[in-house]
């Protein structure tokens, strides 16, 4: 409180881009890894506020530098979850006036280049979908950590369909259970940590659980590669996506899926002296993404009392 007014605030440094390298002497191999990290602090600095006191205000220029003198220190390679986990811890102790920080990364999906079935010594090439971690940890060791992917661009061309919805005066779009299912995944999932403590020593890896979870979310929208599953709606396929991460892995609490509907729409051509120049058969269509459907929803597995009332209701 300050001349009779409340004031909710806090600094950081985004987009910090920083590389690191780790070079193999036994196996040959570098590994690279970029991240562009974001810092954001919590301080007890009021009087910077309020009276242009600086006294208690950590740079937002000391921030970017501990950025690379933390990736520096890391010798040995860490996932990106384990950086964030770094500098929170780092922040919240060194400085007496920092309340809580809030560490969000994002990597730049380097994937070491294959080539002719050999990987490449020192050679990468950028992938997609991008690895993203965000942990914010408050001085008392209280924390929350999700990891998540984004920019997952996938595509089914056939088992989609999307009928038996509201049907009135503004309604055009058809039945069918024939269409293309287009779109781009992005997902943060919650680890169950609530305290610093609760994470597991170095062997749990948090680069190989997200490895797994994009595996699922992947098997789930396409189902067996011969038959694939049939997806009555976006809604329903993001739900059975989130639920079977939920059911595999039970260090995930909650699970956020955006999946945005980029629509394929039929191609039908004609003229009046030329009807049916191109008559649809699945075969040609127009891709857009304006408009496009957004369609999200959080999934987050119930502690004991919602279990049994969903047993309740059978
Ligand atoms: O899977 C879908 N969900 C919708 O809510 C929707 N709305 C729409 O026009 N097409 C679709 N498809």
């Amino acid at each position: 409180m300050a001349d009779g007014l409340k004031l909710e605030q806090r600094h950081g440094k985004s987009r910090v881009r920083v590389a690191r390298v780790w070079r193999n002497s036994v196996t040959g191999k570098d590994l690279i890894v970029e991240w562009s990290v974001a810092v954001s602090l919590v301080t007890d600095c009021l009087p910077a506020f309020t009276s242009g006191d600086n006294a208690s205000i950590v740079a937002t220029d000391s921030m970017k530098n501990t950025v690379y003198v933390k990736a520096k220190e890391c010798t040995e390679v860490v996932s990106v979850e384990e950086f964030a986990i770094i500098l929170a811890k780092h922040f919240t102790s060194l400085y007496p006036q920092v309340e809580s920080a809030t560490i969000s990364i994002v990597e730049k999906p380097w994937e070491r280049l294959v080539l002719g079935w050999q990987p490449h010594s020192h050679g990468f090439k950028a992938g997609s979908e991008k690895h993203t971690a965000e942990v914010t940890l408050k001085k008392n060791g209280t924390m929350t950590l999700t990891s998540g992917i984004e920019g997952l661009a996938v595509l089914k061309t056939t088992k989609s369909g999307f009928e038996g919805f509201v049907r009135d005066k503004y309604t055009i779009l058809p039945d069918t259970t024939e269409r293309i299912l287009a779109t781009e995944v992005t997902t943060k999932w919650r680890y169950a940590f609530e305290w610093l403590s609760d994470i597991p020593p170095k062997p749990f890896c948090f680069t190989q659980r997200y490895q797994e979870v994009k595996e699922v979310l992947l098997e789930t929208f396409f189902g067996p590669p011969q038959v694939g599953v049939y997806s009555p709606s976006v809604q329903n396929t993001l739900y059975l996506m989130a639920k079977v991460v939920l059911n595999k892995f039970l260090d995930i609490t909650s699970l956020h899926l955006r999946m945005p509907n980029l629509h394929f729409l039929p191609v039908n051509l004609s003229t009046k002296t030329n009807p049916n120049i191109i008559k649809f058969a699945d075969d040609v269509y127009m891709p857009t993404d304006e408009p496009h459907g957004t369609i999200e929803a959080t999934v987050t597995r119930c502690m004991s009392k919602c279990r049994s009332q969903s047993q309740d209701q059978g």
